[in-house]
């Protein structure tokens, strides 16, 4: 498989501001037409450093909304290897034990990946791999709201715990870095995962710069 045929599509935004559902929903539509064997999804968040050498109570002290809380390096060289046809086994994450499991999914090459996540336009490596770029635009109130429901139903968290790492990172981290970084999207979608006509236009995207129409 060469450069040309595979193309990356990045999608950020504030934590819960409907990045995976935006995804899940252009994989599963474009699955019928290219065949689920070449469009995947990676997640960011898949990517978050190794913690296992630490304690507990020092692992939930870690800036999780900071660039520096990812392990870019291995980031960039699985979308290279997965350029040049090479599969890569992706790191799973555990946000109940705040490090990656013992566990892999392993990742084969693809005409169309999908990353997502709240950092991956800060980094200029993550930019230049990127062929379409999406900065998802929900209001803030609406996204700690979905962050609240999801962190205490999925992420095995307690009210106070989200509302303190609210205040304490996820807000200013997201006025530091990724709202600066909506400059370098192709594409901003307003409202988020819902946005029919905006899913609409990058499933048309995807199939031109594919040499589908
Ligand atoms: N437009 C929407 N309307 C209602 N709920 C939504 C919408 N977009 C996302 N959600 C819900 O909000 C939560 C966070 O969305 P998700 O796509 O996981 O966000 P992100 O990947 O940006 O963190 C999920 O429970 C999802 O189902
Ligand atoms: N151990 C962790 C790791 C990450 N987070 C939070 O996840 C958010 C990013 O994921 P989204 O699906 O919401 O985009 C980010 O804001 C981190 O604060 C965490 O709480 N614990």
């Amino acid at each position: 498989m060469s450069d040309q045929s595979c193309i990356i599509i990045t999608i950020t935004g504030a934590s819960a501001s409907g990045k995976s559902l935006i995804a899940s929903t252009i994989h599963r539509e474009l699955c019928n037409e290219l065949g689920c064997k070449d469009i995947g999804i990676i997640a960011e968040d898949s990517y978050y450093k190794d913690q296992s050498h630490l304690a507990f109570e020092e692992r939930i002290k870690t800036n999780y909304d900071h660039p520096n809380s990812i392990d870019r390096d291995l980031l960039i060289e699985h979308l290279q290897k997965l350029k040049q046809g090479i599969s890569v086994d992706i790191p799973v994450y555990s946000y109940v034990e705040h490090t990656r499991t013992s566990e892999v999914t392993h990742f084969s090459p693809k005409k169309v990946i999908i990353l997502e996540g709240i950092l991956l336009l800060t980094d200029e490596k993550v930019r230049r791999e990127s062929n379409i770029s999406v900065f998802v635009d929900t209001p803030l109130d609406t996204c700690f709201i979905r962050r609240l429901k999801r962190d205490m139903e999925e992420r095995g968290r307690s009210l106070e715990s989200v509302v303190e790492q609210y205040n304490k990172t996820v807000r200013p981290m997201f006025f530091q870095f990724i709202e600066p970084s909506k400059r370098y999207a192709d594409i901003i979608v307003p409202r988020g995962g819902k946005n029919r006509i905006a899913i609409n236009m990058l499933k048309a995207q995807i199939m031109h710069l594919l040499g589908k129409n």
